[in-house]
């Protein structure tokens, strides 16, 4: 195996990240290119002992790494920032390479975020305080210490952009670091790793160890010596994480899948509703966030739908290098099989799709709106995960909730309303970890973040990221300090 490949000009490592050395691994397993399937390389392919290694440099870099002082960490972090800053192109360029989202987006929306992550969390790091109470003149002083070396497991969708989601304040926190990026797209957490060690970042303070699933995952999740877990993906993978971190009763954050619907009442702006609902197509619909279930006031729904079709015959499907693409590759053709087999049975049992319902060819999935589908049907139950949107129509604010509700998640909700009273009065009956009213996809990373139901468990965002990856202590001293007890 190569320790290097070249991906459209960029040489990216292709071995294990731990304790500050590139590590091989005597298996290794193809990464392809989702634009047209041709392989990108050899992965070093972890499994137990590369999981151990990594969490063992995890451990023994923790001590000095939580005595590291804030402000030291958070200039590390800002360090890092930079680096990201001065890469942006090559890890853009890359990460489409990778993973077939929009060069486009990857270039001005996404790497600019990872940089925001570090800068985020960094300057949340110093400023982060609880006032201090007191109780009958006792006082209460709450701080947060390094929990220890955490694990996080990511997934494909947004891969460099939802691992310094988590990276980021998992070392503000003190905390140190085994990543262990998808195995669809693991490239750009093997230039993170580059860039952390050149802004300074002390060895094993971040390993990034790559490989598939359960077979690395399992050691690393049920390993004593992890003090957190942190997981964005499926809830198959989530329940099996769950099971083996509940031995040592490491502390999860969960991240899951979503059905999420944007509710179109009679009142709204139905150019600004079409948008928001066009815009589900982004990244192929492989957004977590994403809302796929439309439902729309019956009264607006025909016009509605009529200037979906519209908008929708506006976008360009290709190759996502292309400036002019808006809607690219779908990652894997084990994932279109399976978005095509969620369209086909929902077509077997009734559905009509009013565009779409096919694939293009290996790689492409046409962007599909469906009508007709049951309530309790598949299509409407399950997360595609693919650009295929249902639409449904409601009559009353009371079926609209009902409809919205009714699945196993709870991850998101939008709202296209002109009466903020119904936003409002609506928004308190959603189950939902974000509502976003009359816009979407709008982040702040001092929200928390997180779903609810089978969408999660726990938040995640600003301080509750710290509440998360630290152990939170609250120290009561009384009136007169230590003297107190002579
Ligand atoms: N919430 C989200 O953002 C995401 C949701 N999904 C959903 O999951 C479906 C399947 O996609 P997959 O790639 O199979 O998701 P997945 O949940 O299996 O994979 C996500 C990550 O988990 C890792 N993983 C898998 N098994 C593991 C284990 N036993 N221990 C530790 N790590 C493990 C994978 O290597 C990858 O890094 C998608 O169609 C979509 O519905 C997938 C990716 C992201
Ligand atoms: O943190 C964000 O801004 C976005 C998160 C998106 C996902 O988790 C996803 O698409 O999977």
């Amino acid at each position: 195996m190569a320790d290097k490949i070249v991906v459209a000009g960029v040489s990216v490592d292709t071995r294990h990240w731990i304790g500050g050395q590139r590590v091989a691994s005597a298996a290794t397993f193809t990464d392809n290119s989702p634009i047209d399937g041709r392989p990108l390389g050899e992965i070093a392919r972890g499994g137990p002992a590369e999981a151990s290694a990594a969490i063992a440099a995890a451990k023994a870099a923790f001590p000095a790494w939580a005595a590291t002082s804030r402000t030291e960490r958070a200039r590390i972090l800002h360090a890092v920032a930079d680096g990201v800053e001065k890469r942006i192109e090559e890890l853009a360029i890359v990460e489409t390479n990778d993973n077939g989202a929009l060069l486009r987006s990857h270039r001005r929306g996404v790497m600019p975020r990872v940089a925001h992550n570090f800068r985020f969390f960094a300057d949340w790091l110093l400023k982060l305080e609880h006032e201090d109470f007191e109780t009958r003149g006792h006082t209460n002083h709450v701080s947060w210490d390094p929990a220890g070396p955490s694990v996080l497991i990511t997934p494909w969708n947004a891969p460099l952009m939802l691992a310094t989601w988590k990276v980021a304040p998992a070392l503000a926190a003190g905390n140190t670091v085994v990543l262990k990026p998808a195995e669809w797209s693991p490239l750009t957490a093997s230039l993170l790793a580059d860039i952390a060690a050149e802004a300074g970042l002390p060895a094993g303070v971040l390993n990034v160890v790559q490989g598939y699933g359960s077979e690395i995952g399992d050691a690393l999740t049920s390993h004593p010596d992890v003090r957190r877990i942190s997981f964005t993906g499926s809830v198959p993978t989530a329940r099996r994480i769950a099971g083996s971190a509940a031995a040592n009763l490491t502390p999860l954050s969960l991240e899951l899948g979503g059905k999420s619907p944007l509710l179109v009442f009679a009142d709204a702006d139905l150019d600004l509703a079409v948008d928001l609902a066009v815009e589900q197509y982004d990244n192929a619909g492989q957004v977590c966030l994403a809302a796929t279930r439309i439902l729309v006031e019956e009264p607006v729904a025909e016009e509605f739908t009529r200037r979906f079709v519209e908008k929708a015959a506006t976008l360009t499907q290709g190759d996502p290098r292309h400036e002019s693409t808006d809607i690219g590759p779908n990652i894997h053709p084990r994932q279109l099989e399976k978005i095509d087999a969620f369209v086909q049975r929902a077509l077997a049992a009734g559905a009509r799709a009013v565009i779409g319902g096919h694939r293009e060819d290996t790689q492409y999935y046409a962007p599909t709106l469906l009508t007709d589908v049951a309530q309790d049907s598949e299509i409407v139950q399950e997360e595609v995960f693919g650009p295929v949107l249902t639409l449904q129509t409601f009559s009353t604010d009371e079926e609209a909730v009902r409809l919205a509700n009714d699945t196993r998640f709870g991850l998101a909700a939008t709202l296209a309303t002109g009466d903020p009273e119904r936003a409002e009065r609506v928004t308190a009956q959603l189950v939902a970890g974000t509502v976003w009213v009359n816009c979407f996809f709008v982040r702040d990373l001092q929200a928390p973040f997180g779903g609810s139901r089978h969408s999660g468990v726990g938040r995640e965002g600003g301080t509750w990221s710290f509440d998360f990856y630290c152990d939170v202590k609250n120290t009561v001293t009384a009136p007169n300090g230590w003297k107190n007890h002579g």
